[in-house]
């Protein structure tokens, strides 16, 4: 069955403080293209009248809304970073435009948690497509892809289940 592909760009800021990569220890930016695949759950003949299982607005409009108003200029922060303090306490508000990530948000995590919630959207709009594949470029030169299954991946935490990356809301912390 053909699959859809959708394609989104946003800007955002991150840093990443654990020591895999010291130059990325200071804040800084990058404007990202995030990729999906989207593929049906069930193979199902075309009907030879829509010829769809989903248009392509139904398929994205949800995840392209999350990308634009919660991912696009957002700071992502690992959730032990003292930044993240530092704007809980100073600038609350602020603060809630956060994504808090468990341990770095290096692109490799952002692949497994964005699949997740986008996972988490599908399924609650019908299941009638799931992702199967996600790619964000970080870089023109750097491109992450993942397709497994990001349960697998992800950085494990007692409240899993309802982390935020598995809620089909449009949260970025918890
Ligand atoms: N495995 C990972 N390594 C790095 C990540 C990451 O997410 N996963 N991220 C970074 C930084 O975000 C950095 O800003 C981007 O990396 P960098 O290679 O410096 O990007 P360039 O596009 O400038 O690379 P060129 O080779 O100069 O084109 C670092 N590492």
């Amino acid at each position: 069955m053909p699959d859809l592909v959708f394609t989104r760009r946003f800007s955002m800021g991150h840093r990443l403080i654990h020591g895999a990569s010291e130059s990325c220890a200071l804040p800084h930016g990058h404007n990202e293209f995030v990729t999906v695949r989207l593929t049906p759950t069930k193979a199902t003949r075309l009907d030879g009248r829509g010829n769809m299982p989903v248009s392509f607005q139904n398929a994205k409009q949800t995840w392209h809304r999350f990308v634009d108003e919660r991912l696009d200029h957002a700071l992502q922060l690992a959730e032990d970073d003292p930044l993240l303090a530092w704007f809980q306490t100073h600038e609350p508000a602020r603060a809630a435009r956060i994504v808090v990530t468990p341990g770095d948000p290096t692109t490799e995590l952002m692949t497994c948690l964005l699949m997740a919630k986008v996972n988490a959207f599908l399924l609650a709009e019908g299941g009638v497509l799931r992702c199967s594949e996600l790619s964000i470029e970080e870089t023109p030169t750097n491109t992450v892809s993942f397709d497994g299954d990001p349960a697998d991946f992800i950085p494990q935490r007692s409240t899993e289940q309802t982390c935020w990356w598995n809620r089909a809301d449009m949260s970025i912390a918890d």
